[in-house]
C-alpha cells in the first residue's frame, strides 16, 4: 500500500484504535501498522475484531505487533480491563484513536429517553472513559501521547439525529478542554470530523438513496473513503504535528458549505413579527 507518510514514522510506537475492526477504524489501523506501529483494536463484537486482525495479518503485519479484544467503551470496567491488557501486552500506549461510535436516525420528538441515553453513552461517555483510562495509566506517567477523537460534522447541527449532534459537539468541547489540561503532560488532543458523506461499513446501514442525497450535497460531488479519513487521523497522531492541539479537522469535501444535508420536512412559514 502506498503511503503519503515516511516509512517507519510510527516504529516502536503503540496505538489503540477503538472500533478498529471495521470502516474508518480499520483503515486507520492499517495505515498505522504499515508505518511500523503496534496496534490494539477493540469493539463489542469479537467476529468484527477477528476480521480486522485477519485483514492486518493479510497486509503482512507480524502477529507480535497486533492485539485485539472485546470492549464496550460505554462500560468503565471493560475499558479498564482492555487498557490493562494492552499495557500488559505492549508496555505503553503512544496514540489513542477514539473512533468507536454511532447512532440511529430518529426525529427528536419521538426519541425515547433510553434511545437518547444510548447514543450519548456510546459517543460522549465512551470517549471520555477510554480517554481518561489511557491518559492516567499510560500517557500521563510517560509524559507523552497523542489522542485523536473521531466525531462528525456537526457545525450546522444534526437535524434528524440530534442525539449524536449533541454528543459529538460534547466530544469536540472535551477535545479542547483536555488539550489545555494535559498540555503540561506532553499530550496532544485533537478531533477529526468526517462529513456524513464517507462510504463505509457504517454509512452502508443508511442505504444508497441517502448516500446519494449526501453526495449531491457535497461540492466535490463524490463520497469520501475510510482511507482518506484515516490519513487525517494519522497526520494528527504523528509527533511531526506536535504543535497542533485542541483542533477539530473537518474532512467532508466542503459539505458544510453546501445546502440541505438531511431530508426533513420543509418548515411551515411563520407569521411576520408585528413591530
Ligand atoms: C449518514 C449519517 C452520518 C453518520 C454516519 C455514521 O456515524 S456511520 C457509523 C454507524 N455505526 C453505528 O451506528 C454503529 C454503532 N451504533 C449502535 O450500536 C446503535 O446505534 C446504538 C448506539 C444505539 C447502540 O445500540 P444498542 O442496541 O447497544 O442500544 P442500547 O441497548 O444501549 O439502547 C437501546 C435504546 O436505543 C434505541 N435504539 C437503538 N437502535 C435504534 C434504532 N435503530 N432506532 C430507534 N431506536 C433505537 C432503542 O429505542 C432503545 O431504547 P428503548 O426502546 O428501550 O426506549
Ligand atoms: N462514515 C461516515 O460517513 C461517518 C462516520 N462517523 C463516525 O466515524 C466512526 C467510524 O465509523 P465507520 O467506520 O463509518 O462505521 P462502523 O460502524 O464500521 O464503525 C463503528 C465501529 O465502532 C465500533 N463500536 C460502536 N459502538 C461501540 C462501543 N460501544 N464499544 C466499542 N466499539 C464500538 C463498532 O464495532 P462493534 O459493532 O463490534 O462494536 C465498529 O467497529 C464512528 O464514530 C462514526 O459514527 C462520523 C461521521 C460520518
Amino acid at each position: 500500500m502506498q503511503s503519503m507518510f515516511a516509512a517507519g514514522l510510527f516504529a516502536h510506537q503503540v496505538a489503540l484504535v477503538t472500533g478498529g475492526g471495521s470502516g474508518i477504524g480499520l483503515a486507520t489501523a492499517r495505515e498505522l501498522t504499515a508505518l511500523g506501529a503496534s496496534v490494539a483494536i477493540c469493539g463489542r463484537k469479537m467476529e468484527k475484531i477477528e476480521a480486522g486482525l485477519a485483514a492486518l495479518a493479510a497486509d503482512g503485519v507480524p502477529s507480535e505487533r497486533l492485539f485485539g479484544g472485546t470492549c464496550d467503551i460505554r462500560e468503565p470496567d471493560q475499558v479498564a480491563a482492555f487498557v490493562g491488557q494492552v499495557i500488559e501486552r505492549f508496555g505503553r500506549i503512544d496514540v489513542l484513536v477514539n473512533n468507536a461510535g454511532g447512532q440511529f436516525p430518529s426525529p427528536a420528538e419521538t426519541l425515547s429517553p433510553r434511545g437518547w441515553e444510548a447514543v450519548i453513552r456510546n459517543n460522549l461517555n465512551g470517549t471520555f472513559f477510554m480517554t481518561r483510562e489511557v491518559a492516567t495509566r499510560a500517557m500521563i506517567p510517560a509524559k507523552r501521547g497523542r489522542i485523536v477523537n473521531v466525531t462528525a460534522m456537526v457545525v450546522r447541527g444534526f437535524p434528524g439525529m440530534s442525539h449524536t449532534g449533541a454528543a459529538r459537539a460534547g466530544v469536540e468541547n472535551l477535545t479542547r478542554s483536555l488539550a489545555i489540561e494535559w498540555a503540561a503532560h506532553g499530550i496532544r488532543v485533537n478531533a477529526v470530523a468526517p462529513g456524513n458523506n464517507i462510504r463505509s461499513s457504517g454509512t452502508a446501514q443508511y442505504g444508497e438513496e441517502l448516500l446519494e442525497v449526501t453526495r449531491k450535497a457535497t461540492p466535490l460531488k463524490r463520497l469520501g473513503t475510510p482511507e482518506e479519513v484515516a490519513r487525517v487521523i494519522v497526520f494528527l497522531s504523528s509527533t511531526q504535528n506536535d504543535f497542533v492541539t485542541g483542533a477539530v479537522w473537518g474532512i467532508d469535501g466542503g459539505q458544510p458549505l453546501w445546502g440541505e444535508l438531511w431530508p426533513i420536512p420543509e418548515p411551515e412559514p411563520q407569521p411576520e413579527a408585528k413591530g
